[in-house]
């Protein structure tokens, strides 16, 4: 509950309104079956004028509670959405913040629910606290003592039926809170299984899995409604069961009432109000109730919450290097990474130097680390032991500006955002002119088909970039990779889905166009690194050679057989 005390001071007149309005809501609640009793009363000793005076008190006293209840909620609803909406952003800020080791500790999937269905639940629980929190303890302080001022000989029924309702309570929802942690969970495993099915839609449909699928998320999805129909059974029983306590309360009020009303006439007129009163005490304990259910809830979500609001990012940037343009060259030093929670080392004692301007090829087997290399160099994780160094500097002393401008890394696997291509263009650069897109549209062979739609650079790109083959969304990630000219540029299996004579123009636009960067080519086929002035041959780990394709044909054992297994195959094709 910590957690929320920042975010809730950031609304102190809003609160403040809502607890006096609470307040305000709980008085009238407990002063009108005082007046209702004093009506009833006039109405027996017959003073009509009486009668009038009171009733309009009553009036008045039920409308100032209707509007004060009505002022409470629409605060308790703002405090909650505004906490909710913070709280949700702090969340996201944090996450955009993470390296990729922190999100992948946490997965993806994971961090989404955490975000929206925790935020949700500690919405709930601030907007039910604003509503009950002083109510409650209001309604049954309160209706106690009055209902004891009203028929003091009927206390035993009071305290009765308060054991009573307070041991199911505390029964029924100490049985309920386990069952609300254990949402939490289901609705993390019914959302992932629901997202990985619709991403993958097209294998799931060409390898006919539809009814395996199915059946999977069926499972989690019965086991999610397993548990809810557990609560909905929980509460079918207690609302019920209250019912009856409450009705032989108010049974055995009126026959006590009736068996000395004879002696005692203004018995008659008690009984009302505090029969009224036992309601009120009833209702006060099973919001009570409620509302520690939902605290419990709630106290899982803002623990999840934390968790991820108290996550130091594993990686940090520099924040007091200087802005700094950096050069071209790349330094590897006796690096050797392993990935978070591995025990065997990726990468083992690599050490190489580009130099300015060089494209640099890297091959090996799959598996053998390619792609690990290339995230160091754009330092998405670090080293575990040696450095890393761009331009001669560390990268460790880099702020995270300066290395964005120096280094852009085109991924394996090409990634648009929704939006149209301009908006993805310019996250490579901000300000980028249509002339900038048109330039590096065309080094990435992705000016043909820009320029067939209408609306060019501003076509829009759907969700998950629906509307685009593997090819285009391949050449918009390189365009969008080279548009800032960057000193270094990682294409890290970045043309697979281009034909040969696309990727061949890529290339070679890269060659004459951006003569300065230095380019390092991740390629499964030797064939895409053959004119490279220096290619790395990457063996489980280690760096077994080093050369141009001449070189290495001649003193490499792997690279030697990696060639001859795909001229063989090219071949055989
Ligand atoms: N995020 C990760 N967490 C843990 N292990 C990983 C992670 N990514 C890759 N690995 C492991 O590291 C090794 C090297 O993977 P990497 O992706 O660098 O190889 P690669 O040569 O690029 O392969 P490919 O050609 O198939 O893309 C593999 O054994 C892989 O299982």
């Amino acid at each position: 509950m910590k957690l929320l005390k920042p975010y809730l001071g950031k609304y102190k007149g809003d609160m403040f309104i809502a607890i006096i309005s609470v307040a305000i809501m709980a008085g009238s609640s407990l002063w009108q079956p005082k007046l209702l009793q004093g009506v009833m009363q006039a109405i027996t000793d017959d003073k009509m004028g009486r009668v009038n005076e009171i009733g309009l008190q009553l009036i008045i006293i039920a409308v100032i509670g209707l509007i004060a209840g009505a002022i409470n909620a629409i605060f308790a609803a703002k405090i909650a959405q505004n906490v909710a909406a913070d709280l949700r952003e702090s969340t996201y800020r944090k996450i955009q913040s993470f390296s990729f080791a922190d999100i992948e500790k946490f997965s993806v999937g994971n961090l989404v629910v955490r975000m929206t269905n925790d935020v949700q639940q500690v919405q709930t629980l601030v907007m039910m606290g604003f509503q009950a929190l002083i109510r409650m303890p209001m309604l049954f302080i309160g209706a106690l003592i009055l209902a004891l001022m009203t028929l003091p000989e009927l206390w035993w029924v009071i305290i009765l039926m308060v054991i009573l309702v307070l041991v199911i309570t505390a029964g029924v929802f100490s049985k309920m809170g386990p069952l609300f942690g254990r949402i939490q969970g289901l609705i993390e495993k019914t959302n992932n299984l629901a997202k990985e099915n619709m991403q993958g839609v097209r294998v799931v449909k060409s390898f006919n899995q539809e009814a395996n699928e199915e059946a999977r998320f069926n499972t989690a999805s019965s086991e999610l409604n397993h548990v809810n129909v557990t609560i909905g059974y929980l509460f079918s029983i207690i609302m019920p069961l209250f019912t009856l306590i409450g009705q032989l309360a108010i049974a055995v009020s009126i026959w006590y009432v009736g068996q000395h009303v004879g002696t005692h006439p203004d018995m008659l007129a008690s009984v009302s109000s505090f029969m009224n009163y036992l309601m009120q005490i009833m209702m006060a304990i099973i919001i009570g109730g409620m509302l520690m259910t939902f605290a419990a809830r709630g106290a899982v979500s803002i623990k999840r919450i934390g968790e991820v609001l108290s996550t130091e990012p594993s990686m940090t940037y520099d924040a007091q290097a200087p802005d700094q343009e950096l050069e071209g060259t790349v330094d590897f030093n006796h690096v050797s990474f392993k990935y978070p929670g591995d025990e065997k080392a990726v990468l083992n004692d690599i050490s190489f130097k580009a130099n300015a301007g060089e494209m640099i090829g890297i091959v090996g087997a799959t598996g053998s680390g390619k792609t690990t290399l290339a995230q160091l160099i754009a330092r998405l994780f670090d080293p575990t032991t040696g450095t890393v160094a761009v331009g001669g500097v560390n990268l460790k002393n880099v702020n995270e500006k300066s290395l964005r401008r120096a280094v852009a890394y085109v991924l394996q696997r090409a990634t648009l955002f929704s939006g149209t291509i301009a908006d993805n263009l310019r996250q490579g650069k901000a300000d980028a002119s249509t002339a900038d897109m048109q330039r590096a549209a065309n080094i990435a062979q992705a000016a043909e088909f820009v320029e067939r739609y209408e609306d060019t650079f501003e076509h829009q790109v759907e969700e998950r970039s629906a509307n685009f083959s593997g090819g285009q969304k391949q050449r918009l990630s390189i365009t969008r990779g080279v548009i800032a000219e960057p000193k270094v540029l990682i294409l890290d299996d970045s043309t697979s889905a281009l034909d040969a004579k696309s990727e061949k123009l890529v290339k070679e636009a890269l060659d004459h166009d951006l003569h300065g960067t230095t380019t390092f080519i991740i390629a499964e086929k030797i064939s895409s690194v053959i004119n490279a002035d220096r290619i790395l041959v990457l063996d489980n780990g280690q760096l077994v050679g080093e050369g141009t394709h001449k070189e290495l044909l001649e003193n490499s054992d792997v690279y030697r057989e990696i060639y001859a297994t795909q001229k063989a195959q090219e071949v055989n094709d």
